[in-house]
């Protein structure tokens, strides 16, 4: 097991609360500006196709090209405190450790679907931070904390995309709002996890996060295989939304070389991005259209498919993680809790094949329809179903007894 230090021990973090207090109140001034017509004084972009003549062939179906503040001046208004930094590291050491099987804990990625309200973000943030440090010999409790929602057709894209849920797009809001939430999330002493989708987007935010997934709708995408092959923690591809385990298995390949691609550098200035490869990826089971796949033969099938298809290549194939949610429960918080129970037990008898589970929680259980936030119930997902807050203590719980007795075997 990776050794832990003290940055989980309730005497750190409560003599980090001041500061991270002060902290909040910064940004929400910094968010307050974001709202106003011109946040931070970005310059207004030109529609230069009219400058040049290009006016009736190019951007013919633009309607407004929004200027974003770069990277670099979102990383310095909304900085990490020293206290989240060292989270980060340590909690991406401790992930990568428990994928490899060097440390015998289970991961467990845990929480809403979408983040759409900060003050129920970070309310979920604390009950989490409590539980992690009591379960934290068995398990390595990670947040869900997802910003970027990929829709099958269309719908709500998530906080980023549309931070007001009216339509307004705010993107320049979505972004300051959803950095001061994983600042504030990771303040409580709780590791983030998120799923990347716009390819430009991690430079804002990549660097609070622990765990990163590419969703079943990309996992066979060249650009975000790309991206995963250049970021700084693990990443986690799902299998298709029709099943195919295969093309996440070839994603934990490409991702792992590797590669040179179009992007922005922290200046926001397009970049010829070269990447080192990521050999910490793997393959998340989410289940299908046509059924779940957490069952013991689907997770030995896939573990047999990433391993030959890794091993001949000289690169480690790590364990896999079972989404109880999506495909695998039909998205219904009922049957979900019964796939953590199934996989709970399971472990206890000694499967090794597991090292994560993800679950979709949150204070309320079920869902609602996206609206504004002051039509909505508090705590309950905007998106897909969650289990509610006690039953996901619970399962925790039950997670952490099955850690308990795999150990003893
Ligand atoms: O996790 C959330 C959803 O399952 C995913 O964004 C797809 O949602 P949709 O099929 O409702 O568009
Ligand atoms: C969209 C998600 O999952 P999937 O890509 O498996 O549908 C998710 O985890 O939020």
């Amino acid at each position: 097991m990776v050794e832990r230090t003290e940055s989980s021990d309730t005497a750190a973090l409560e003599a980090h609360a001041q500061q991270a207090a002060r902290h909040r109140a910064y940004l929400h001034t910094q968010i307050a500006k974001s709202d106003e017509a011109n946040p931070l004084n970005l310059p207004t972009v030109q529609r230069w196709e009219d400058e040049v003549g290009l006016a009736p062939i190019l951007n013919r179906r633009v309607l407004e090209l929004d200027a974003l503040p770069s990277p670099a001046t979102v990383l310095q208004a909304l900085p990490l405190s020293d206290f989240a930094r060292q989270l980060v590291v340590e909690s991406r050491e401790e992930t990568r450790a428990v994928l490899s099987g060097e440390d015998d804990r289970l991961l467990v990625i845990v929480g809403p679907c979408s983040i759409h309200d900060p003050q129920a973000a970070l309310d979920y943030a604390r009950r989490l931070g409590t539980v992690r440090r009591e379960l934290e010999d068995d398990l390595l409790i990670i947040m869900r904390v997802y910003f970027e929602k990929p829709r099958t057709t269309i719908g709500w894209k998530g906080l980023i995309n549309d931070p007001d849920l009216d339509g307004s797009h705010k993107i320049n809001k979505g972004l300051l709002l959803a950095r001061q939430i994983l600042l504030d999330v990771l303040d409580c002493g709780v590791a983030a996890a998120t799923e990347f989708l716009e390819p430009t987007s991690p430079q804002y935010i990549s660097d609070a996060v622990t765990w990163g997934a590419i969703g079943a709708r990309n996992t066979e995408s060249q650009v975000h295989r790309q991206l995963a092959s250049g970021l700084s923690m693990p990443v986690g591809f799902k299998n298709a939304t029709d099943g195919s385990v295969e093309v996440a298995v070839d994603s934990v390949y490409t991702a792992a070389q590797q590669h040179t691609f179009f992007g922005i550098d922290h200046q926001g200035r397009a970049a010829a991005v070269e990447t080192l490869g990521n050999p910490d990826c793997h393959v998340v089971l989410r289940g299908s259209s046509s059924g779940p796949n957490y069952d013991a033969v689907s997770v030995a099938d896939a573990l047999s498919v990433a391993r030959s298809r890794l091993s001949a290549d000289s690169l480690g194939a790590h364990g896999l993680i079972i989404d109880a949610s999506h495909g695998n429960s039909g998205k219904d918080e009922i049957q979900q809790a019964r796939v953590v129970r199934s996989v709970a037990a399971r472990l206890a008898e000694g499967e090794r094949g597991i090292s994560g589970i993800m679950m979709e929680s949150f204070i309320q259980g079920g869902n609602q329809k996206a609206a504004p936030l002051a039509q909505l119930e508090y705590g309950k997902s905007v998106t897909d179903k969650c289990i509610a807050w006690p039953e996901t203590e619970d399962l925790l719980r039950e997670l952490a007894a099955a850690v308990r007795a795999r150990r003893e075997l």
